[in-house]
């Protein structure tokens, strides 16, 4: 079985966006129990809860362990929730499934290891459970898309992706940048692969949660998780980005969740003027950029004329200090016009460079 095999109907019987919330850990039967009462059954169908926790440093509190499948199993008895955990080995799918859980996730430390892939994607072979693969820490696409390629090959059909971030040295208001691009080029190549956003993880704040979750609908996401504790600030894990029942319950309320498509003629008829608008514009610029490049290899033969090298920085700075200027007072942001003038140079250059290399 292949990636492409995956079919959407595990997700597709929810009529709304599928919400998965509980606390990161699950710290004693009471705390698990006590949040599974207060979330609102309406708006949230699956628990989730971490019982084994991969922790950046030694010494941290790492999950109570497998007692913990006996309360998720009360959970599941008592509010008839379904269930979700995390599993990062063999030893953890087997017991997992033997609690009957029934959403297993495979969190972004182990997506990015293929050996840990292949070896949880080989325990949990036919199984009928969904399984979710967080994106790796760092931003691949193709890990990414190997996690899934594993588990589809040991014939597991109820795959999803739930994208929770990528590392980053940048300083930024994430916790994990949520380089949407990325999650975007999944779903534009494996439509049929739904995808839920986790904005605990992106946000690393309480205060970012419901502004990502509305961004991910508004991007036409599948559902999303929520981490979700009665006392917050008390968490024994990820303390900051926790919210009560009651807060996710206001999130969800004031949610847009946006269609696919709307078949309105006011809408239609509008959308196919702005596109033609669009259309035209592209043309133009394209035919700018063939223009700026003709004046490239201008440049090009003369430098090689007069053996002159092709990289200028000081005239390359200047040049992007001044787009940038000007671009900014147009209303474009400034990391839209750092990557354009990038890719006009590097395409410059190599046209250059194709000059100078014919004899
Ligand atoms: O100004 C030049 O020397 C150019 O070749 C043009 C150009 C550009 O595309 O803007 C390309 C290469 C140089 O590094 C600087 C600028």
């Amino acid at each position: 079985m292949s990636i492409r095999d995956i079919n959407q109907d595990w997700i597709n019987q929810f009529d709304k966006p599928l919400i998965i919330a509980g606390p990161c850990s699950a710290e004693s039967e009471k705390q698990v129990m006590e949040i599974a009462e207060r979330l609102d059954k309406d708006y949230v169908q699956v628990y989730r809860a971490g019982i084994w926790k991969p922790r950046t440093k030694p010494g941290s509190f790492e999950g109570v362990g497998a007692i913990g499948l006996n309360w998720l199993r009360r959970v599941k008895e008592e509010f008839g929730m379904l269930t979700a955990t995390e599993i990062a080995n063999a030893s953890h799918a087997k017991l997992a499934l033997e609690f009957d859980i029934d959403y297993l996730w495979i969190g972004a430390r182990s997506t990015v290891n293929p050996f840990a892939m292949q070896e949880i994607a080989e325990s949990l072979r036919d199984t009928d459970k969904v399984v979710l693969v967080k994106n790796p820490v760092n931003p691949d696409l193709d890990l990414w898309i190997g996690g899934l390629e594993r588990l589809a090959a040991q014939g597991i059909k109820k795959l999803g992706v739930i994208h929770r971030g990528f590392s980053s040295n940048n300083k930024s208001k994430y916790r994990n940048n949520p380089q949407w691009q990325i999650a975007l080029e999944l779903k534009d190549r494996f439509p049929n692969i739904p995808i839920i956003c986790d904005p605990s993880h992106i946000g690393g704040t309480r205060e970012l949660i419901s502004e990502i979750a509305q961004q991910a609908f508004n991007l036409e996401y599948n559902g999303l998780m929520i981490e979700t504790h009665c006392n917050p600030d008390e968490a024994w894990s990820d303390a900051k980005q926790q919210i009560t029942p009651e807060r996710l319950k206001e999130i969800l309320v004031d949610l847009t969740i946006r269609k696919k498509n709307d078949l309105s003629d006011d809408f239609s008829s509008k959308l196919n003027r702005y596109r033609g608008e669009i259309d035209e514009l592209d043309n133009q610029l394209l035919g700018l950029l063939a223009s700026r490049m003709d004046v490239a290899k201008k440049i090009g033969i003369l430098k090689k004329d007069h053996n002159v090298a092709i990289f200028q920085p000081d005239r390359w700075n200047v040049l992007k200090k001044l787009a940038i200027r000007n671009g900014s007072r147009m209303g474009l942001s400034e990391e839209f016009l750092d990557h354009l003038l990038i890719s006009i140079h590097k395409e410059s250059v190599d046209l250059q460079n194709k000059i100078m290399d014919d004899i």
